[in-house]
């Protein structure tokens, strides 16, 4: 049986879906068997962003009931699952969000640990995501608004139920970096796991389609989301020091280095 966790924020662009494939993909170098699943039906940028773009069954397929969920799981980095949502407006209208809960079993029984990228915001369509999740991961950044959404994506998670496992503070640094975390532990009434900073090497391995954790191993971000997986396995984590500046990292991190900055 898999341990559940949802990957949930308020408002978009807070950094759920860099979350769910960098702390799927260390779980999955650690030895785990993991799989991530694009709930953001719309959205859908989960499979895009792990190089999986035209594949012919996704989520939306298996929730329009035309597919099952077993022929929608796709290999991704390390051994990595991965269930895309389509990329089609017709597949995301045909796919009904209420039938999540019945196509989760087989990943449930197949895996140790599912990953579920939640839709932004409070809809009808993240009720179930929130639902089935064991615990439910808060995405938020160091922002006014975006704790304010996290509240109420908390207030949600109580109501159906589930637990907060914790905060993910994503981009951090990113706001003057005088945030006082217990300020935010207390409001949003859970700990923060991890504080992952603000890092341009986030932007530019997505922009390779691999996750900063294999693109940038030693990276802040990298480091941080590493640090999280192992704090959810309760196994020990030894951080890696940092890149030296000029230190030969490879043809094309350069050419990157060179258009990216
Ligand atoms: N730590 C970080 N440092 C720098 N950029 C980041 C970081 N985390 C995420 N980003 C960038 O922020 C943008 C939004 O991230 P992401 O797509 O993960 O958010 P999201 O919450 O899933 O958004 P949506 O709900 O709209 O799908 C992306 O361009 C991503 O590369």
């Amino acid at each position: 049986m898999a341990k559940v966790y949802t990957i949930a924020s308020g408002k978009g662009g807070t950094g759920k879906t860099t979350t769910t494939i960098n702390l799927g993909t260390s779980l999955a170098q650690m030895g785990h068997r993991t799989t991530v699943l694009d709930a953001d039906l719309g959205m859908a940028n989960l499979g895009l962003l792990l190089g999986l773009e035209e594949e012919p069954v996704t989520l939306h397929e298996v929730l329009s009931g035309d597919q099952r969920i077993k022929n929608a799981v796709y290999e991704g980095p390390e051994g990595l699952q991965v269930v895309p949502a389509g990329l089609t407006l017709e597949g995301f209208q045909k796919a009904d969000p209420e039938k999540l809960q019945d196509a989760l079993s087989y990943i449930i029984d197949n895996t140790e640990y599912l990953l579920i990228d939640a839709p932004a915001g409070l809809s009808k369509d993240s009720v179930i995501p929130l639902a089935v999740a064991d615990e439910v991961l808060l995405v938020v950044n160091p922002e006014l608004s975006s704790m304010a959404d996290g509240l109420k994506t908390r207030v949600m998670t109580d109501k159906v139920g589930s637990d907060v496992g914790g905060i993910v503070l994503t981009r951090a640094g990113s706001a003057g970096d005088d945030l006082d975390v217990s300020r935010v532990e207390d409001l949003l009434e859970a700990e923060v796991l991890v504080s992952v900073p603000e890092d341009a090497e986030v932007r530019r391995s997505a922009s390779y389609k691999k996750p900063v954790v294999l693109h940038s191993p030693n990276s802040p971000a990298s480091q941080a989301y590493k640090k999280l997986a192992h704090k959810l396995t309760d196994e020990e984590f030894v951080e890696e020091a940092p890149a030296q500046e000029g230190e030969d990292d490879g043809f094309v991190n350069k050419m990157a280095k060179a258009i990216f900055g």
